[in-house]
């Protein structure tokens, strides 16, 4: 699958997504909302689906997107904060533009998921 391969395969999604949470940790809009919570483990079931929504060989065996994030009334802020921290990720893993939007675009229909308000 070219999108899995463009993003550096799992080793790539790995850095992506630990470089996300490094600019969560920075960012006053989110970096709240995940204290407390197992980052390591964060960082696995992130990547896998990541890995599994560009068609790459793995599985995400985690809850759905709808039980992980119901009940926490995340805001469009919150969703736009999240998506920004990724695209800045991406940048500095040294992805292209135009593999990046394929990547986003395979995660914007988590935002009904995501975001009820
Ligand atoms: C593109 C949108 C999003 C995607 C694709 C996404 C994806 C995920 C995934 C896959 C997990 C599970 C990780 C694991 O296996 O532990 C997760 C957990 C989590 N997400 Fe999101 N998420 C999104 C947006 C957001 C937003 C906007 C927030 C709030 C700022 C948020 C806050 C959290 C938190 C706090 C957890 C950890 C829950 C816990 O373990 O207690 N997410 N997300």
């Amino acid at each position: 699958n070219s999108l899995y391969q463009a993003l550096g395969e799992q080793a790539g999604i790995t850095k992506i997504t630990h470089q996300m949470i490094v600019n969560f940790a920075q960012d006053e809009r989110i970096k709240a909302r995940f204290k407390g919570v197992n980052m390591q483990k964060f960082k696995a079931g992130f990547a896998l689906y990541v890995c599994a929504q560009v068609g790459g060989p793995c599985e995400y065996q985690g809850d759905s997107m709808q039980i992980i994030h119901a009940g926490y009334n995340y805001t469009n802020t919150e969703f736009n904060a999240v998506v920004d921290n990724l695209i800045l990720a991406m940048e500095q893993c040294g992805i292209p533009v135009a593999v990046q939007n394929q990547l986003l675009a395979k995660l914007a229909p988590s935002y009904k998921d995501v975001v009820y308000l």
